[in-house]
């Protein structure tokens, strides 16, 4: 009898499988958020070359400008072909349309698509001007779901403790729904938007359980701004008042930190330790020098460039 990862065809996108399929969150610790914005960007190159027709689940706000500015980069010097990949991005403002700056469509196209060659029909983001927003909302689950589900899901996390725009109380079933802001979101996205006052009221973002469901999670968060909220989303209990606690959940996902965010994780010299010593750990290892194109893999790592890797799932 397979594991259920083996019969799921999961282990193309585990680069470590045994340790993932354990359960839990996997803490990488690196010394400056430019590491860290690099290696997340080369995860999801991986990714994209294991898997051209990858469904990538997308993040918007200040963490995520290093990531897309990196994965730009990986496009013009070395070729990362994005064309077959659909993206999901996880919310969008309610009433504000795609081509006001402070609407997350307007922002990802700025910061990354119109610098890479995703295929516009390719791309998705909540309409938070529809009409009928309980409509759109269904909508929206349904179109990811005909695209066999996200693979690889890209978060940022709020102060408030929320991935997507899932605030504090939010159900951790919750699927894509409108959410109201908590005034800590309000102030934290104040500058993105040119004063408080301009900030959305409301947003339609994936519920906690529709971020769920996607096959690898993988959590950025930089600076010490974000190191109270990581240590009760990663060490904290699973409570809806932290929907990103609700990660412990997931049998497979990666939180990549700054020395700084990960300043008050009780564990954090043995993740550090753990990312130091753990052999099917050795291409993340490797830094910058060895996340080259010719998709070098550590030992253990399932992620090979190329390879013929099946996808066994309600496509
Ligand atoms: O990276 P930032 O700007 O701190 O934002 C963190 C999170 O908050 C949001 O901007 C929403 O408030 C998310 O899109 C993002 O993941």
């Amino acid at each position: 009898m397979p594991a259920f990862w083996q019969a799921d065809g999961l282990d193309w996108l585990c680069p470590r499988v045994g340790l993932w399929c354990s359960g839990g969150v996997e803490v990488i610790v690196l010394s400056t958020a430019e590491e860290a914005v690099r290696l997340v960007a080369r995860v999801v190159a991986r990714s994209v070359r294991a898997r051209p027709d990858l469904v990538l689940g997308l993040a918007t706000g200040r963490t995520m400008e290093g990531v897309y500015r990196e994965l730009v980069r990986l496009h013009r010097e070395e070729g990362l072909d994005f064309s077959r990949c659909r993206t999901f991005n996880l919310d969008e403002y309610v009433g504000v349309s795609s081509d006001d700056p402070r609407s997350f469509r307007h922002w990802m196209q700025e910061h990354f698509f119109r610098h890479v060659n995703l295929q516009p029909a390719n791309v998705h983001l909540p309409d938070g001007m529809a009409a009928d927003l309980e409509a759109e909302c269904l909508r929206y689950e349904e179109q990811i779901r005909a695209a066999g589900g996200v693979d690889l899901q890209l978060l940022g996390i709020g102060r408030a403790g929320h991935i997507g725009f899932n605030e504090p109380l939010s159900s951790l079933q919750s699927r894509t729904r409108v959410k109201m802001l908590t005034p800590v979101t309000i102030r934290q996205n104040a500058a993105a938007c040119g004063g408080e006052d301009r900030v959305p009221r409301r947003a339609v973002t994936m519920g906690v359980g529709t971020i769920l469901e996607a096959r690898w999670c993988v959590l950025v968060a930089l600076g010490l701004e974000k190191a109270e909220v990581v240590a009760r989303a990663v060490e904290g209990p699973i409570t809806s008042m932290v929907p990103a606690s609700a990660l412990q959940l997931h049998p497979r996902c990666t939180v990549v930190l700054d020395e700084a965010a990960a300043s008050l994780l009780s564990l954090r010299d043995y993740c550090r330790w753990l990312f130091e010593n753990e052999p099917d750990w050795a291409w993340y290892r490797q830094g910058p020098a060895g996340w080259g194109v010719s998709g070098r893999g550590g030992p253990g790592t399932g992620l090979q460039e190329g390879s013929d890797l099946g996808r066994v799932q309600s496509e």
